[in-house]
């Protein structure tokens, strides 16, 4: 857990806990056993600390703050006995020091740190604080507004802007062990208080009170209902006002504040899931640990609109050479020009800046309207309109001129894999890999392998995923895959509740009262009303094709409701045109406002339909949007298309603007509880007995009947499967 040797007159403590020296019990007790050695030993005149395998420490382990035993109290006073040591303690960052890594660190006396190091406090994004002294020792090394930044952002700094902050003393691009054994036998003998930050005073800021008056305007807003980042502001607000001890206990109260907040709790199941998805399987038996990914050298992506242009932004980021192709030279010229506004954009963001992007060179981003270019890429992605018939005349001419094995992917929205692959000669090399808008932006990728589709396939699209440092998440092949399929019902309920008597600007704030980014209606406007219309009308559900005398509002003996069809006849696409469920300032425009012309519509629609109105509460329509689609993903688990409801809720968080801090909806389910869920969906199924998205699922069922068992048994109780959480 912690290796005790010497090099000469210094003793050199290395953390022991593989892949990222976690900071468990076990480890903590080696150092601080290690600590004591040192001190009682007259022939060690300094102490270096170190992390095995060339990483410091990933800082507590996380698993363990959901454990009963009582640990909340074990990090502090070993950084406190660090840096009260007479003899002079040094640092050897290497790879990552993070949380209480950075913690153990900043309570010794020298931090020396290598080149590529990153370090940082990413405790808020896991709904804690650094609770181990670091939000009082930290603004003393670093001054306030950099440590608050840190420590309410979580963000991980590199070691050289770590160096201009104070943060560290030296960056090596070498040994850094030597480098730090070297530094250890120089400041032998050097007195240590001025070295001992916890003696130190805050650096002071001219206007320290309008500063954190700010600060914390910032924090709230960014913050949208996490309790962490404000939280971390108080404790280090109390490290700018009170003397160190009396911040420390401030530290202590408002870390047992989140620890135990649900919050955390469903913070941390996030930061596990995200990471339990990258471990894929199937039905049929393919596996992460079996599949080998081949090499993505050359790609393409056919259709430069609104997906194609941000996924050609990402593959150009992840510095994949690649080829981008449109139908003709006036949507090619268009596209063109959209892409390299992005990739300027990006390019300024970037610290390498435009040059090592690179995009200019036509070796690494060529524009064409020749099919015939596509001849030795390793990979396409076909982002064309959402219409099948054009997806398999697309792909039938993919499988003639690429090379054998390459993967042919599609990025649609809810369109069936095997349809598409069955254009092909190889459909065990077509993919879905679906992007969600803006593409360059948004973390999440859908990845959905059909029938045929390889395990190969699957390897090289979650390969493809982290390299353009998104999140991956394989899933079956159903009509809308995982994400849609759950946001119809949601998106359903929105409407129907607009027939019976709700407004758009009422139920989009409920839902982002509840943490949503966007509420439904904001969020339809956003996509565009007319892609929703687009799909209805393939499907039969309106347009030309309806057969004449079906009930305005009703298909197939269920419900139905015409609403949105209505607003796209009258060209209301939403933000593109100006006019959706909200009015802009112009087309284009971003600012939503309640629109006096939807409101007397919507009563003209209601009168014309005989629907009486009446008053809908928060609760209804927090309900009836979350239970349903909650509804819909225990259907979605029940037939195996998600292996685990952790793929569920990562799909969420990363693709829909989920608030994390909520754990997805599966999660939240748990949260609530699975029999009141159950019994919400039985009401409002009595009441809408015409409406399936609110009749509860088997499964749903199933599990409450078995006594509600905790998320990571849900699996078990379908088939052998389990979650992998
Ligand atoms: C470090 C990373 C950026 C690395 O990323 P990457 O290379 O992509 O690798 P990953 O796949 O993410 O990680 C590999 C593997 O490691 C697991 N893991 C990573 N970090 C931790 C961790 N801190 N704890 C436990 N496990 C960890 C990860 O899950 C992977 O395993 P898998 O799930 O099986 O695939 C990235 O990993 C990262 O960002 N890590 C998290 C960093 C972080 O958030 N650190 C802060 C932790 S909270 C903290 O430090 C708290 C405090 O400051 C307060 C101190 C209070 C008191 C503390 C007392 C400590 C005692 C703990 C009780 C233990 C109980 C017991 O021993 O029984
Ligand atoms: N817009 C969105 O938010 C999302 C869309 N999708 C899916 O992505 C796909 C593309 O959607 P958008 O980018 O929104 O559409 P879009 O309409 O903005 O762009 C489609 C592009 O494809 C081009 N194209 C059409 N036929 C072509 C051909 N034969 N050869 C080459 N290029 C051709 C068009 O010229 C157009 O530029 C669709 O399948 C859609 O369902 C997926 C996720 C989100």
């Amino acid at each position: 857990m912690a290796q005790y040797a010497r090099s000469s007159a210094v003793a050199v403590i290395r953390l022991c806990n593989p892949p990222l020296n976690a900071l468990s019990l076990a480890v903590l007790q080696a150092l601080e056993d290690g600590l004591k050695k040192a001190d009682a030993d007259p022939s060690v005149k300094a102490v270096m600390i170190c992390g095995e395998n060339r990483k410091f420490s990933a800082g507590a382990d996380i698993r363990g703050f959901s454990s009963p035993k009582r640990h909340e109290g074990a990090l502090g006073p070993i950084v406190s006995l660090i840096e009260s040591s007479e003899k002079p303690v040094v640092a050897a960052i290497e790879g990552v020091a993070l949380g209480g890594g950075l913690e153990v660190a900043l309570g010794c006396h020298y931090r020396i740190a290598h080149v590529k190091a990153q370090m940082g406090l990413p405790e808020v994004t896991i709904g804690l604080l650094p609770g181990a002294e670091g939000t009082q020792r930290l603004p003393r090394l670093i001054g306030l507004p950099a440590a608050l930044d840190m420590i309410t952002t979580g963000k991980h700094i590199p070691a050289t802007e770590a160096l201009k902050l104070g943060l560290v003393d030296e960056i090596v691009e070498e040994n850094t062990i030597e480098a730090a054994i070297r530094l250890a036998n120089k400041v032998i003998g050097q007195p240590l208080g001025p070295r001992r930050l916890s003696l130190k005073p805050i650096p002071r800021l001219p206007n320290m009170e309008a500063f954190l008056r700010e600060a914390l305007v910032k924090v709230k807003k960014q913050a949208r209902g996490c309790l962490a980042p404000e939280l971390c502001f108080q404790a280090v607000r109390a490290a700018a006002e009170r003397p160190f001890a009396e911040g420390v206990r401030r530290e202590r109260e408002l870390f047992q504040v989140l620890l135990t907040s649900g919050q955390a709790r469903a913070l941390q199941y996030a930061f596990f899931a995200e990471r339990a998805v990258r471990r894929w399987d199937t039905p049929s038996g393919a596996s992460w640990s079996s599949a080998a990914p081949q090499p993505v050298r050359k790609a393409a992506v056919i259709g430069l609109g609104t997906m194609g242009r941000g996924i050609v932004t990402s593959l150009v980021k992840a510095n994949i050479p690649l080829v981008a192709l449109e139908q003709d030279l006036e949507y090619l010229n268009k596209g063109r020009k959209a892409v390299m506004l992005l990739l300027e954009r990006e390019a300024m963001k970037m610290e390498r800046g435009a040059q090592a992007l690179d995009f200019h060179n036509p070796a690494r981003l060529q524009f064409t309207v020749d099919f015939d270019l596509l001849h030795d890429v390793d990979l396409v992605i076909e982002a064309v309109f959402e219409n099948m018939a054009l997806k398999k005349e697309i792909f039938h001419k993919l499988s003639k001129i690429c090379k054998p094995g390459a993967l042919l992917c599609t990025n649609t929205s809810a369109l069936n894999i095997d349809e598409i692959a069955s254009a092909t000669s190889c459909p065990q090399q077509v993919i879905g890999t679906h992007f969600f808008s803006p593409a360059h932006v948004m973390r999440l990728l859908e990845i959905i392998y059909g029938r045929h589709t390889s395990p190969t396939a699957i390897a090289t699209a979650m390969q493809l995923a982290k390299a353009l440092k998104k999140v991956g998440v394989v899933v079956g092949n159903c009509f809308g895959f995982v994400g849609n399929r759950m946001m119809f019902p949601y998106v359903q309920q929105a409407v129907f509740l607009l027939e019976e008597g709700s407004r758009p600007e009422a139920v989009d704030q409920v839902l982002e009262d509840f943490g949503f980014k966007l509420g439904p209606f904001r969020m339809s406007d956003l996509a565009g009303l007319d892609v929703g219309w687009r799909s209805r009308k393939d499907q039969g559900l309106t347009g030309p094709s309806l057969p004449a005398g079906t009930p305005a509002r009703q298909r197939q003996g269920q419900r139905y409701s015409p609403l949105p069809d209505l607003l796209c006849e009258q060209g209301r696409f939403g933000q593109k045109t100006g006019k959706g469920w909200y009015q802009y300032e112009r087309a284009g425009g971003r600012t939503a406002t309640p629109d006096p012309w939807l409101h007397s519509f919507l009563s003209h629609y209601r009168d014309t339909h005989h629907i009486k109105t009446r008053f809908i509460d928060q609760e209804e329509i927090l309900e009836r949007c979350l239970f349903s689609l909650i509804n819909e993903g225990f259907a979605i688990l029940a037939e195996g298309i998600a292996s685990g409801p952790e793929h569920l809720d990562v799909i969420y968080i990363n693709g829909y603007g989920w608030p994390k801090h909520r754990g997805g909806p599966m999660f939240y389910a748990s949260t609530v509880g699975l029999p009141r869920v159950l019994a919400k969906l039985q009401k409002y199924s009595e009441v809408h007995p015409d409406v399936p998205g609110l009749r509860p699922s088997a499964f749903l069922k199933k599990l409450v009947a078995a006594g509600n068992p905790p998320i990571k048994e849900w699996m078990s109780y379908l088939s052998q499967q389990s979650s992998k959480l």
